[in-house]
């Protein structure tokens, strides 16, 4: 199958490497010409992904008509805040029907929209999709083992998707839940800040075994007002990712939230991890559609405070603690 790959960051380069070792023909633009001369001259993704050689085959493009012209498939993995100039770019490249896939995590804060409702929104022609699920792009590249839903409101076209990428070490599911997908993959990102903050803190398993599972409430809260699948929320791209973002050395948002613990303000913490973290631009979101939905999200709204009201870590977590007494269920 033709496929194009928008976004060579990690995650795009990981995905293109794993579609190529598939035996598809894949192209992969960048918007960055820096970006383009590297992986054109080293097969290696240095700044994301260094010591993983990418599949030779695989051609890159500054020039987003070649990724998209033609394509049976196009995967869509640039960074949340680009994915709507990055479809409004192709906007008019895209044929009648033609499957994109949207990889990313993210809500747009202006308007609250995931991304795959963005993208539609942008290429109406479009048949649009979603991959997520617990998969660090440094993992997925070493071919560990890795497990991801694949959505779409036609089964038809998420196992079209299955079929694409599935392999020996990366197994993909699966479902119409497209929401419950995308909410679960974004919100995951603004709990692993707050995992990270208490990590930066020097606190305990304990303290993130709680943050987690409350997060997971809060996700859940959401997820269900929003007309989520219980079962997505507590699947691989709901459960599954927060696991992994809230615990793994490789996580953009945990590493962030680390700093932030330890007194950087997310600036700083952003310019340090380097990689795009998704949770700073959807803690805002996420807490305006908490309010919309009348659901109670206090980690969201804590993580919220430390990352631009100017309260301390520290006075985030008293307040965390000190709120109403109430039964867990
Ligand atoms: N890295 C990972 O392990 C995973 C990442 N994701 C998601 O995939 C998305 C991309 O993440 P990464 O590849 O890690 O990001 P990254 O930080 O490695 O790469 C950023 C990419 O964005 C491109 N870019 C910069 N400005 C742009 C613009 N104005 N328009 C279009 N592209 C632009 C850069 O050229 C670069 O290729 C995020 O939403 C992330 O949450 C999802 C699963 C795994
Ligand atoms: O979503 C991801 C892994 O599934 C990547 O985000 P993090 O790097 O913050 O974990």
């Amino acid at each position: 199958m033709k496929i194009g790959v928008l976004g060579a960051g990690g995650w795009g380069s990981a995905l293109a490497n794993l579609l190529a070792g598939n035996g598809h023909e894949v192209i992969v633009w960048s918007i960055d010409e820096r970006e383009v001369a590297m992986l054109k001259e080293f097969h290696e993704q240095r700044d994301r992904l260094p010591g993983v050689i990418l599949n030779s085959s695989i051609e890159y493009t500054t020039d987003a008509s070649k990724a998209v012209i033609g394509q049976k498939m196009i995967v869509c993995a640039v960074p949340s805040p680009f994915v709507r100039s990055t479809a409004k770019n192709i906007a008019d490249k895209v044929s009648n029907g033609q499957l994109i896939v949207n990889v990313s995590k993210g809500i747009e804060e202006s308007t609250l929209k995931a991304l795959v409702e963005i993208i539609e929104e942008e290429i109406p022609q479009a048949k649009v999709a979603v991959l997520s699920g617990p998969s660090h792009a440094e993992e997925v590249g070493r071919g560990i083992p890795t497990t991801v839903v694949a959505g779409a409101r036609d089964i038809e076209i998420a196992k079209t998707i299955q079929n694409a990428f599935m392999n020996d070490y990366f197994r993909v599911y699966t479902s119409t839940d497209v929401t419950g997908i995308e909410l679960g993959g974004s919100v995951k990102n603004v709990i692993a800040l707050a995992a990270g903050i208490s990590d930066g803190l020097g606190l305990g398993d304990n303290t993130k075994a709680a943050l987690m599972t409350r997060g997971m409430a809060e996700i859940m809260r959401l997820g269900l007002a929003m007309g989520a699948d219980v079962k997505t929320l507590s699947g691989l791209s709901g459960m599954g990712d927060l696991i992994v973002t809230c615990t793994s050395k490789h996580s953009r948002n945990r590493n962030a939230g680390y700093l932030i613990g330890q007194g950087k303000t997310y600036e700083e913490a952003m310019a340090e991890v380097k990689m795009v973290v998704e949770g700073v631009y959807s803690a805002k979101a996420t807490l305006a559609l908490a309010r919309e939905h009348g659901v109670e999200m206090p980690i969201v709204e804590a993580v919220n405070n430390v990352l631009f009201n100017g309260m301390t870590a520290k006075e985030a977590l008293t307040e965390l603690l000190n709120r109403d007494r109430k039964s867990e269920l």
